[in-house]
């Protein structure tokens, strides 16, 4: 089985909240809540697949200097296994907005239990409601 290495985001607001974003019809888990993010292509590094995918997303532009390594998410799918390191980020320009995403919200990591998730995010929420 192949390891997929998808690298995710938690924006964290000045209120302690944290944007997540609901998948798309059509797409893999589609209406399941997510952080943003993607996956890495060959010849990338993590940080700046992220950062494009952040623009791809929602359009915000991100410093990489921003980009503080949290936690990461090791999960067996039926088809694949993922390894996603997630990063705390509370510096960007521009405003969030749902390009590819059916919606954005911003939620306390207490909250996230109220929006459905990857199996794979929910040690990562666990983290978050200890750490925010
Ligand atoms: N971005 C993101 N992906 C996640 C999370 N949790 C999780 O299991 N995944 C899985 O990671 C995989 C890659 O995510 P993705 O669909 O965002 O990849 P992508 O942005 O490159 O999209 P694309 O492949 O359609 O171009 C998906 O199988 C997705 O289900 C999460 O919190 N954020
Ligand atoms: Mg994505």
């Amino acid at each position: 089985m192949k390891t997929v290495l998808v690298v995710a985001a938690a924006l964290v607001d000045s209120d302690g909240r944290v944007l997540i974003a609901q998948r798309p019809e059509g797409k893999q888990l589609a209406g399941l809540w997510e952080f943003p993010g993607g996956k890495v292509e060959p010849g990338e590094t993590p940080e700046i697949a992220l950062i494009r995918e952040l623009e791809e997303e929602l359009g915000i532009t991100v410093k990489q200097a921003c980009l503080a390594p949290f936690v990461f998410a090791s999960h067996t799918y039926e088809t694949f296994h993922l390894l996603m390191p997630l990063y705390l980020i509370r510096r960007w320009e521009g405003e969030p907005e749902a390009k590819e995403h059916k919606a954005i919200k911003w939620v306390r990591p207490n909250d996230m239990g109220n929006y459905p998730m990857p199996p794979a995010d929910d040690p990562l929420v666990a983290w978050l409601r200890d750490f925010i």
